[in-house]
């Protein structure tokens, strides 16, 4: 069988996950004068995900993306080579000027993500980090040219590498946003 190239990290088998996990430094692609950021704690939600938006590393249908509190965020060295890639999008994604890699992206208007910020975990350089636990914007990664023809089997082999292919967010992250919103709106009690 052919296989797609889903993501590195998912595609070669996942790097064993270490629950003492407690963050590291995401290094940039850059030879020389690399951008870093500190991460200090755990990383959460670590999901692929087929959107336009996120940075996806060569040859990659999707990226592999998780959060953290941005008040974990400490950018340590190079932060000025980071610009941000588009100011209208929710998500703040701050890239290497020069590699391209998406270092963090914080959320920061009002939002059930708010206070959360984006990043990139196969930049750790650190091994141990959560494993990617299911697909997201599967159907997104037509947007970037892929073979509409092919998505029967981009979904049979996320399947089988024990990612569960969404179209949008995973229930439960669907399911956080549509509380917040109707808590909000205050059709549920706060
Ligand atoms: N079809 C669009 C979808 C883009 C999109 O909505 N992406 C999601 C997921 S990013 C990580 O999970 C999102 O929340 N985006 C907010 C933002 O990008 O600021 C496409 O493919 O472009
Ligand atoms: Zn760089
Ligand atoms: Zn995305």
């Amino acid at each position: 069988m052919t296989s797609i190239a889903i993501h590195p990290a998912v595609d070669s088998g996942f790097k064993a996950t270490d629950a003492a996990f407690a963050g590291g430094t995401l290094v940039c692609k850059c030879t020389s004068n690399p951008v870093k950021v500190r991460i200090k704690g755990d990383i959460a939600h670590n999901h692929a995900c087929g959107c336009t938006k996120c940075w996806k590393p060569e040859g990659a249908a999707f990226s592999v993306v998780a959060v953290a509190p941005t008040e974990s965020v400490e950018v340590l060295e190079n932060g000025d080579k980071l610009a941000v890639v588009d100011s209208a999008a929710l998500i703040q994604r701050h890239a290497c000027k020069e590699c391209g890699v998406h270092m963090y992206g914080p959320v920061e208007r009002e939002h059930p993500f708010q206070g959360l910020s984006f990043v990139h975990p196969e930049r750790f350089q650190e091994s141990g980090w959560a494993k990617p636990t299911f697909a997201a914007f599967v159907s997104s990664i037509i947007e970037s040219g892929f073979d509409p023809a092919k998505m029967d089997a981009v979904r049979a082999q996320l399947k089988a590498s024990g990612l569960e292919p969404y179209d949008c967010l995973s229930p439960g992250l669907m399911d956080y946003i549509a509380t917040w919103t109707a808590k909000k709106s205050g059709v549920l009690a706060a």
